[in-house]
């Protein structure tokens, strides 16, 4: 595994991200190669990462023993018709962090006997703290697997599933899961305003507090609900705002909101 290469074809937020985040864990730069229509992109990123770029991508293909397929879903099926021919040959590891994207699709796309690693990574993987789930579709052998994980595994936490409908719930709870959190930051801090604090103060309070307590929560052995109930003093402030929360369904709402992006991650899937 120390040797292999690995490619990504679109040089975007994703791609840099993953291959940043390899680069700092200790994979030599010259094992990367990324490709991107855009001239100007493949510069800065060259620059930045000291990885090999082209402007072609049947020429990183060409090279590298896993290739990671980082467009947007709805450039998938062109990206892969054009990859076929190589993929066929070379039989590379293909990892897919594409939305809503199958193995089936991919398969149809890039032959039957491709191995293909399909992943649902999310945003947090931008500064190193994402959540990937993944899955390994038959003919993957346990070296590719590594080589997948430690892809992943180069911008945060992986998760191997043994079925490839779990990646629709996976989709629903972590991968939407950052806008959900987002809306809560917003709310807060729209209320903190509306209590009078002004918009750079409500904005850094309601950050710092969403950070620290994602650090208690992951650093502490109590789950969230006692962690909950360590800031909640009988009859105070917080249990005046929880009973809002509560009354108003929130927990109810919240595996509402899931089940839509669920069923809605099984709908793109097809
Ligand atoms: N769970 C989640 O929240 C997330 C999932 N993802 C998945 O990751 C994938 C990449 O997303 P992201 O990095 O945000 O997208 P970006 O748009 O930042 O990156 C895609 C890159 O691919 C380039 N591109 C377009 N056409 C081609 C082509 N034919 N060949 C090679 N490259 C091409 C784009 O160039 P140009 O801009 O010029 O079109 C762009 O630089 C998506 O499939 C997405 O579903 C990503 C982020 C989070
Ligand atoms: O909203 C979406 O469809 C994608 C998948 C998970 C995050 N973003």
């Amino acid at each position: 595994m120390a040797q292999q290469l690995i490619g990504f074809i679109g040089a975007g937020n994703m791609a840099t991200s993953l291959a940043g985040g390899m680069i700092a864990k200790g994979i030599r730069p010259a094992r990367i190669w990324m490709s991107d229509p855009s001239r100007d992109r493949l510069d800065e990123v060259s620059q930045q990462h000291r990885v090999h770029v082209a402007t072609d991508n049947l020429e990183v293909a060409q090279r590298v023993d896993a290739l990671v397929l980082s467009v947007k879903p709805q450039m998938m099926a062109s990206v892969c018709a054009d990859l076929r021919s190589v993929v066929e040959e070379r039989r590379p590891l293909v990892i897919s962090i594409a939305a809503g994207v199958t193995v089936a699709n991919l398969r149809d796309w890039l032959g039957e006997e491709v191995p293909i690693v399909r992943c649902m990574p999310n945003t947090p993987a931008l500064v190193q703290a994402g959540a990937t789930g993944l899955y390994a579709a038959e003919g993957v052998d346990d070296s590719q697997k590594a080589l997948a994980a430690q892809v992943l595994g180069a911008v945060g936490l992986t998760f191997w599933f043994d079925n490839e409908q779990s990646l629709d719930a996976v989709t629903a709870v972590s991968g939407s899961g950052p806008a959900y959190f987002f809306l809560l930051m917003e709310a807060l801090i729209d209320a903190a305003k509306a209590q009078g604090l002004d918009a750079a103060t409500a904005r850094q309070l309601v950050l710092q507090t969403a950070w620290g307590a994602a650090q208690l929560a992951i650093t502490s052995e109590a789950g969230p609900d006692v962690l909950r109930q360590r800031v909640t003093s009988p009859g105070g402030t917080t249990a005046a705002a929880l009973e809002v929360f509560e009354e108003a369904g929130f927990r109810e709402h919240v595996q509402a909101a899931v089940a839509a992006a669920r069923e809605r991650s099984e709908e793109l899937a097809g």
